[in-house]
Protein backbone atom coordinates (compact mmCIF):
# COMPACT_ATOMS: atom_id res chain seq x y z
CA UNK A 1 0.00 0.00 0.00
CA UNK A 2 1.53 3.40 -0.88
CA UNK A 3 1.13 5.89 1.91
CA UNK A 4 1.52 9.78 2.06
CA UNK A 5 1.72 11.79 5.17
CA UNK A 6 0.23 15.51 4.65
CA UNK A 7 1.47 17.33 7.56
CA UNK A 8 4.19 15.74 8.69
CA UNK A 9 4.43 17.42 12.43
CA UNK A 10 4.43 15.61 15.32
CA UNK A 11 1.51 13.34 14.74
CA UNK A 12 2.21 12.85 10.88
CA UNK A 13 6.00 11.95 11.67
CA UNK A 14 4.95 9.42 14.59
CA UNK A 15 2.53 7.82 11.99
CA UNK A 16 5.24 8.05 9.24
CA UNK A 17 8.20 6.77 10.36
CA UNK A 18 6.84 3.90 11.83
CA UNK A 19 5.16 2.98 8.74
CA UNK A 20 8.71 3.50 7.13
CA UNK A 21 10.26 1.53 9.39
CA UNK A 22 8.26 -1.30 9.00
CA UNK A 23 8.85 -1.59 5.46
CA UNK A 24 6.18 0.82 3.74
CA UNK A 25 6.71 3.16 1.31
CA UNK A 26 5.76 6.28 2.96
CA UNK A 27 5.77 10.19 1.54
CA UNK A 28 5.60 12.96 2.37
CA UNK A 29 3.71 16.29 1.43
CA UNK A 30 5.89 18.82 3.65
CA UNK A 31 7.18 22.26 3.40
CA UNK A 32 10.08 24.53 4.28
CA UNK A 33 12.19 23.22 7.19
CA UNK A 34 9.97 20.22 7.81
CA UNK A 35 11.03 19.15 3.42
CA UNK A 36 14.28 19.84 3.91
CA UNK A 37 14.72 17.46 7.39
CA UNK A 38 12.68 15.30 5.65
CA UNK A 39 14.76 15.18 2.68
CA UNK A 40 18.34 15.19 4.09
CA UNK A 41 17.77 12.71 6.61
CA UNK A 42 14.28 11.12 6.02
CA UNK A 43 11.72 9.36 8.92
CA UNK A 44 13.39 10.48 12.17
CA UNK A 45 11.28 9.27 15.64
CA UNK A 46 12.62 9.24 19.20
CA UNK A 47 11.02 7.48 21.87
CA UNK A 48 11.36 5.12 25.25
CA UNK A 49 12.30 2.79 22.64
CA UNK A 50 15.53 4.57 21.01
CA UNK A 51 15.89 6.48 18.04
CA UNK A 52 13.83 5.21 14.99
CA UNK A 53 15.01 6.23 11.05
CA UNK A 54 13.79 5.02 8.15
CA UNK A 55 13.56 6.29 4.66
CA UNK A 56 11.01 8.58 2.86
CA UNK A 57 9.78 7.37 -0.12
CA UNK A 58 9.54 10.89 -1.54
CA UNK A 59 9.20 14.43 -0.25
CA UNK A 60 7.98 17.51 -1.79
CA UNK A 61 5.68 20.50 -1.14
CA UNK A 62 3.88 19.86 -4.33
CA UNK A 63 1.08 16.97 -5.13
CA UNK A 64 2.36 16.65 -8.86
CA UNK A 65 5.95 15.39 -7.79
CA UNK A 66 4.88 12.82 -5.45
CA UNK A 67 1.54 10.86 -7.26
CA UNK A 68 -1.05 8.90 -6.17
CA UNK A 69 -1.49 7.16 -3.28
CA UNK A 70 -3.67 4.14 -1.74
CA UNK A 71 -3.92 5.49 1.97
CA UNK A 72 -3.44 9.72 2.47
CA UNK A 73 -3.24 10.73 5.87
CA UNK A 74 -3.69 13.75 7.05
CA UNK A 75 -2.38 15.24 9.92
CA UNK A 76 -2.27 18.92 10.09
CA UNK A 77 -3.53 21.20 12.66
CA UNK A 78 -7.40 22.20 12.07
CA UNK A 79 -6.79 25.63 10.98
CA UNK A 80 -4.45 24.07 8.16
CA UNK A 81 -7.18 21.87 6.57
CA UNK A 82 -9.11 23.26 4.24
CA UNK A 83 -5.78 24.96 2.42
CA UNK A 84 -4.34 21.10 2.21
CA UNK A 85 -7.52 19.71 1.09
CA UNK A 86 -7.26 20.03 -2.40
CA UNK A 87 -3.89 18.80 -2.25
CA UNK A 88 -5.20 15.54 -0.48
CA UNK A 89 -7.48 14.68 -3.21
CA UNK A 90 -4.63 15.27 -5.99
CA UNK A 91 -2.40 12.70 -4.28
CA UNK A 92 -5.45 10.29 -3.45
CA UNK A 93 -5.25 7.35 -6.15
CA UNK A 94 -8.82 6.75 -7.61
CA UNK A 95 -10.21 4.21 -4.93
CA UNK A 96 -7.91 5.58 -2.99
CA UNK A 97 -8.69 6.13 1.48
CA UNK A 98 -7.86 9.48 3.61
CA UNK A 99 -7.77 8.98 7.26
CA UNK A 100 -7.72 12.22 8.93
CA UNK A 101 -5.36 11.94 12.19
CA UNK A 102 -6.21 14.90 13.90
CA UNK A 103 -8.50 15.89 17.18
CA UNK A 104 -11.43 17.81 17.45
CA UNK A 105 -14.92 17.48 15.16
CA UNK A 106 -13.79 16.21 11.59
CA UNK A 107 -15.61 17.76 8.78
CA UNK A 108 -17.27 14.17 8.10
CA UNK A 109 -18.79 14.02 11.44
CA UNK A 110 -21.97 15.18 10.89
CA UNK A 111 -22.33 14.81 7.31
CA UNK A 112 -25.71 13.07 5.59
CA UNK A 113 -27.41 13.21 9.24
CA UNK A 114 -30.80 14.55 9.92
CA UNK A 115 -30.40 18.24 10.33
CA UNK A 116 -27.19 18.47 9.24
CA UNK A 117 -27.46 18.99 5.33
CA UNK A 118 -25.18 22.00 5.33
CA UNK A 119 -21.73 21.15 6.60
CA UNK A 120 -20.77 22.77 9.72
CA UNK A 121 -19.11 26.12 9.09
CA UNK A 122 -16.90 25.67 12.35
CA UNK A 123 -15.02 23.55 10.42
CA UNK A 124 -15.66 23.31 6.65
CA UNK A 125 -16.75 26.55 5.69
CA UNK A 126 -18.44 26.32 2.13
CA UNK A 127 -18.26 22.92 2.14
CA UNK A 128 -14.60 23.17 0.18
CA UNK A 129 -13.34 20.27 2.48
CA UNK A 130 -16.28 18.05 1.66
CA UNK A 131 -16.06 18.67 -1.94
CA UNK A 132 -12.78 17.89 -2.01
CA UNK A 133 -12.37 14.87 -0.20
CA UNK A 134 -15.62 12.72 -1.02
CA UNK A 135 -17.25 11.03 1.98
CA UNK A 136 -17.00 7.49 0.78
CA UNK A 137 -12.97 8.25 0.41
CA UNK A 138 -12.73 8.51 4.37
CA UNK A 139 -11.97 6.67 7.08
CA UNK A 140 -12.40 8.38 11.07
CA UNK A 141 -9.33 8.34 13.27
CA UNK A 142 -8.81 8.94 16.48
CA UNK A 143 -4.91 8.98 17.99
CA UNK A 144 -4.10 8.55 21.70
CA UNK A 145 -0.40 9.54 21.63
CA UNK A 146 1.45 12.36 22.93
CA UNK A 147 4.18 13.18 20.60
CA UNK A 148 6.60 16.51 20.21
CA UNK A 149 8.76 18.03 17.43
CA UNK A 150 11.93 19.45 18.93
CA UNK A 151 13.35 20.24 15.64
CA UNK A 152 11.51 20.32 12.22
CA UNK A 153 11.44 16.73 10.79
CA UNK A 154 12.61 15.10 14.54
CA UNK A 155 9.71 13.55 16.35
CA UNK A 156 9.82 13.02 19.90
CA UNK A 157 7.32 10.35 21.11
CA UNK A 158 6.53 10.97 25.14
CA UNK A 159 3.51 8.09 25.50
CA UNK A 160 0.45 6.43 23.73
CA UNK A 161 0.87 4.22 20.70
CA UNK A 162 -3.17 4.03 20.28
CA UNK A 163 -5.14 4.25 17.26
CA UNK A 164 -8.49 4.09 16.33
CA UNK A 165 -10.14 3.74 13.12
CA UNK A 166 -13.36 3.18 11.73
CA UNK A 167 -16.06 4.14 8.51
CA UNK A 168 -17.71 6.76 9.23
CA UNK A 169 -20.94 5.89 8.88
CA UNK A 170 -19.87 2.67 11.43
CA UNK A 171 -20.04 -1.23 10.65
CA UNK A 172 -17.39 -2.86 9.90
CA UNK A 173 -15.56 -3.14 6.18
CA UNK A 174 -12.26 -4.89 4.53
CA UNK A 175 -10.59 -1.74 3.83
CA UNK A 176 -10.78 -0.73 7.40
CA UNK A 177 -9.73 -3.98 8.54
CA UNK A 178 -6.49 -3.86 5.76
CA UNK A 179 -5.63 -0.67 6.78
CA UNK A 180 -5.81 -1.59 10.70
CA UNK A 181 -3.34 -4.52 9.44
CA UNK A 182 -0.68 -2.11 8.12
CA UNK A 183 -0.42 0.25 11.31
CA UNK A 184 -1.10 -2.72 13.40
CA UNK A 185 2.66 -4.31 11.28
CA UNK A 186 4.15 -0.79 12.51
CA UNK A 187 3.24 -1.02 16.01
CA UNK A 188 0.38 1.03 16.59
CA UNK A 189 -2.33 -0.48 19.31
CA UNK A 190 -4.66 -0.58 16.83
CA UNK A 191 -8.66 -0.75 16.98
CA UNK A 192 -10.82 -0.75 14.09
CA UNK A 193 -14.09 0.18 15.69
CA UNK A 194 -17.70 -0.54 14.80
CA UNK A 195 -18.64 2.96 16.30
CA UNK A 196 -15.62 5.43 14.99
CA UNK A 197 -17.95 8.99 15.79
CA UNK A 198 -18.61 7.32 19.30
CA UNK A 199 -14.81 7.21 19.60
CA UNK A 200 -14.11 10.58 17.96
CA UNK A 201 -16.51 12.25 20.05
CA UNK A 202 -15.20 10.76 23.82
CA UNK A 203 -11.88 11.73 22.36
CA UNK A 204 -13.31 15.57 21.75
CA UNK A 205 -14.80 15.17 25.07
CA UNK A 206 -11.26 15.72 26.92
CA UNK A 207 -9.27 17.53 24.70
CA UNK A 208 -12.55 20.05 24.43
CA UNK A 209 -12.05 21.45 28.30
CA UNK A 210 -8.06 20.53 28.16
CA UNK A 211 -6.28 21.89 25.42
CA UNK A 212 -8.08 25.68 25.56
CA UNK A 213 -7.52 25.54 29.31
CA UNK A 214 -3.85 24.26 29.44
CA UNK A 215 -3.40 27.36 26.61
CA UNK A 216 -4.89 29.54 28.09
CA UNK A 217 -3.31 29.24 31.87
CA UNK A 218 -0.14 27.52 30.49
CA UNK A 219 -0.80 24.88 32.67
CA UNK A 220 0.29 21.11 31.83
CA UNK A 221 -2.60 18.74 32.26
CA UNK A 222 -1.75 17.59 36.04
CA UNK A 223 -1.95 21.40 37.18
CA UNK A 224 -5.19 22.11 35.18
CA UNK A 225 -6.92 18.80 37.22
CA UNK A 226 -5.34 19.62 40.25
CA UNK A 227 -7.35 23.16 40.85
CA UNK A 228 -10.60 22.10 42.08
CA UNK A 229 -12.42 25.49 40.52
CA UNK A 230 -11.19 24.67 36.85
CA UNK A 231 -11.75 21.10 37.22
CA UNK A 232 -15.19 21.95 38.13
CA UNK A 233 -15.81 24.65 35.12
CA UNK A 234 -14.10 21.88 33.23
CA UNK A 235 -16.59 19.71 34.41
CA UNK A 236 -20.00 21.82 33.59
CA UNK A 237 -18.46 22.14 29.80
CA UNK A 238 -18.07 18.07 29.51
CA UNK A 239 -22.04 17.75 30.77
CA UNK A 240 -22.59 20.23 27.98
CA UNK A 241 -20.96 18.03 25.04
CA UNK A 242 -22.41 15.31 26.55
CA UNK A 243 -26.10 16.24 26.73
CA UNK A 244 -25.09 17.03 22.88
CA UNK A 245 -23.61 13.87 22.25
CA UNK A 246 -26.40 12.35 23.35
CA UNK A 247 -28.50 14.04 20.79
CA UNK A 248 -26.28 13.10 18.06
CA UNK A 249 -25.85 9.28 18.89
CA UNK A 250 -22.48 9.75 20.59
CA UNK A 251 -23.68 9.12 24.23
CA UNK A 252 -20.97 9.43 26.74
CA UNK A 253 -21.66 6.71 29.61
CA UNK A 254 -18.89 8.00 32.04
CA UNK A 255 -18.71 10.98 34.42
CA UNK A 256 -16.76 13.79 33.70
CA UNK A 257 -14.91 12.94 36.88
CA UNK A 258 -14.33 9.97 35.82
CA UNK A 259 -12.74 11.02 32.66
CA UNK A 260 -10.12 13.36 34.85
CA UNK A 261 -9.08 10.66 36.65
CA UNK A 262 -7.72 8.98 33.77
CA UNK A 263 -6.37 12.40 32.13
CA UNK A 264 -4.37 12.59 35.12
CA UNK A 265 -2.85 9.53 34.23
CA UNK A 266 -1.01 11.75 31.61
CA UNK A 267 0.78 13.42 33.91
CA UNK A 268 2.90 16.77 33.33
CA UNK A 269 1.85 16.93 29.54
CA UNK A 270 1.69 20.21 27.57
CA UNK A 271 -0.73 19.41 25.53
CA UNK A 272 -0.69 20.04 21.59
CA UNK A 273 -2.52 23.21 22.01
CA UNK A 274 0.12 24.61 24.51
CA UNK A 275 2.24 23.75 21.85
CA UNK A 276 0.74 25.83 19.51
CA UNK A 277 0.82 28.70 22.03
CA UNK A 278 4.41 27.57 22.95
CA UNK A 279 5.38 28.06 19.10
CA UNK A 280 3.30 30.80 17.90
CA UNK A 281 1.00 28.96 15.88
CA UNK A 282 -2.56 28.92 15.04
CA UNK A 283 -4.91 27.50 17.74
CA UNK A 284 -7.54 24.51 16.88
CA UNK A 285 -10.44 26.38 18.82
CA UNK A 286 -12.78 25.94 15.43
CA UNK A 287 -12.62 21.71 15.41
CA UNK A 288 -12.29 20.90 19.28
CA UNK A 289 -14.76 23.79 20.64
CA UNK A 290 -16.60 25.98 17.90
CA UNK A 291 -17.89 22.75 16.09
CA UNK A 292 -19.30 21.74 19.79
CA UNK A 293 -20.77 24.81 20.17
CA UNK A 294 -22.04 24.67 16.27
CA UNK A 295 -23.76 21.21 16.88
CA UNK A 296 -25.15 22.23 20.16
CA UNK A 297 -27.01 25.15 18.51
CA UNK A 298 -28.66 22.76 15.26
CA UNK A 299 -29.98 20.17 18.10
CA UNK A 300 -30.74 22.91 20.60
CA UNK A 301 -28.67 21.95 23.72
CA UNK A 302 -27.57 24.99 25.86
CA UNK A 303 -23.78 25.51 26.38
CA UNK A 304 -22.37 28.43 28.61
CA UNK A 305 -19.93 26.87 29.77
CA UNK A 306 -18.90 26.14 26.52
CA UNK A 307 -19.37 29.36 25.64
CA UNK A 308 -17.27 31.02 27.98
CA UNK A 309 -14.18 29.14 27.45
CA UNK A 310 -14.54 29.59 23.60
CA UNK A 311 -14.83 33.24 24.27
CA UNK A 312 -11.86 33.20 26.72
CA UNK A 313 -9.44 31.10 24.33
CA UNK A 314 -10.57 32.92 21.21
CA UNK A 315 -9.81 36.22 22.60
CA UNK A 316 -6.64 35.25 24.04
CA UNK A 317 -5.91 33.39 20.91
CA UNK A 318 -6.46 37.10 19.03
CA UNK A 319 -4.74 39.12 21.44
CA UNK A 320 -1.88 36.70 20.52
CA UNK A 321 -2.34 36.50 16.95
CA UNK A 322 -2.98 33.02 17.19
CA UNK A 323 -6.59 33.32 16.26
CA UNK A 324 -7.89 35.11 13.31
CA UNK A 325 -9.71 38.25 14.10
CA UNK A 326 -12.94 36.73 12.05
CA UNK A 327 -12.76 33.58 12.90
CA UNK A 328 -16.13 31.72 13.57
CA UNK A 329 -17.75 34.34 11.72
CA UNK A 330 -20.33 32.02 11.57
CA UNK A 331 -22.96 30.52 13.77
CA UNK A 332 -20.52 30.73 16.67
CA UNK A 333 -19.47 33.68 16.58
CA UNK A 334 -22.30 35.24 19.07
N1 LIG B 1 0.93 16.29 19.20
C1 LIG B 1 0.15 15.47 19.92
O1 LIG B 1 0.56 14.95 20.97
C2 LIG B 1 -1.23 15.15 19.48
C3 LIG B 1 -1.82 15.81 18.40
N2 LIG B 1 -3.06 15.40 17.97
C4 LIG B 1 -3.70 16.07 16.85
O2 LIG B 1 -3.01 15.69 15.66
C5 LIG B 1 -3.13 16.75 14.67
C6 LIG B 1 -1.74 17.14 14.22
O3 LIG B 1 -1.10 17.71 15.35
P1 LIG B 1 0.48 17.83 15.49
O4 LIG B 1 1.13 16.74 14.75
O5 LIG B 1 0.75 18.00 16.95
O6 LIG B 1 0.75 19.21 14.71
P2 LIG B 1 2.11 19.80 14.19
O7 LIG B 1 1.94 21.29 14.18
O8 LIG B 1 3.27 19.21 14.91
O9 LIG B 1 2.20 19.25 12.70
C7 LIG B 1 1.41 19.74 11.66
C8 LIG B 1 2.26 19.70 10.42
O10 LIG B 1 1.45 20.09 9.32
C9 LIG B 1 2.27 20.86 8.46
N3 LIG B 1 1.49 21.65 7.52
C10 LIG B 1 0.55 22.57 7.78
N4 LIG B 1 0.11 23.11 6.62
C11 LIG B 1 0.80 22.51 5.63
C12 LIG B 1 0.81 22.65 4.21
N5 LIG B 1 0.00 23.52 3.60
N6 LIG B 1 1.65 21.89 3.49
C13 LIG B 1 2.47 21.01 4.11
N7 LIG B 1 2.52 20.82 5.45
C14 LIG B 1 1.69 21.58 6.20
C15 LIG B 1 3.07 21.72 9.41
O11 LIG B 1 4.15 22.29 8.75
P3 LIG B 1 4.80 23.68 9.22
O12 LIG B 1 5.60 23.34 10.43
O13 LIG B 1 5.60 24.07 8.04
O14 LIG B 1 3.65 24.61 9.52
C16 LIG B 1 3.45 20.66 10.46
O15 LIG B 1 4.63 19.99 10.06
C17 LIG B 1 -3.88 17.88 15.37
O16 LIG B 1 -5.25 17.80 15.07
C18 LIG B 1 -3.65 17.59 16.87
O17 LIG B 1 -4.65 18.11 17.71
C19 LIG B 1 -3.71 14.33 18.52
C20 LIG B 1 -3.17 13.66 19.58
C21 LIG B 1 -1.92 14.07 20.19
C1 LIG C 1 -3.47 15.75 25.65
C2 LIG C 1 -3.40 14.74 24.57
C3 LIG C 1 -2.01 14.18 24.41
C4 LIG C 1 -4.29 13.58 24.98
O1 LIG C 1 -5.52 13.96 25.37
C5 LIG C 1 -3.84 15.32 23.26
O2 LIG C 1 -4.66 14.78 22.56
C6 LIG C 1 -3.30 16.63 22.80
O3 LIG C 1 -2.26 17.07 23.32
O4 LIG C 1 -3.91 17.23 21.91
Amino acid sequence: MKVCIVGAGAIGGFLGTRLAAAGVPVAALARGATLQALRHHGWRLDGADGPLRAPVAAAADDPAALGRHDLVIVAVKGPALAAVAPQVAALRADGGLVLPAMNGVPWWFCAGRPGFEAPLASVDPGGRIGAAIPLDSVLGAVVHASTTTPEPGLVAHRMGRGLIIGEPSGGRSARAEAVGALLREAGFELTVSDDVRQDVWYKLWGNMTMNPVSAITGATLDRVLADPLVRRFCSAAMDEAAAVGARIGCPIAQSAEDRHALTARLGPIRTSMLQDVDAGRPLELDALVAAVREIAGRVGVPTPNLDALHGLARLFGRVRGLVPEDAAAGPTAA
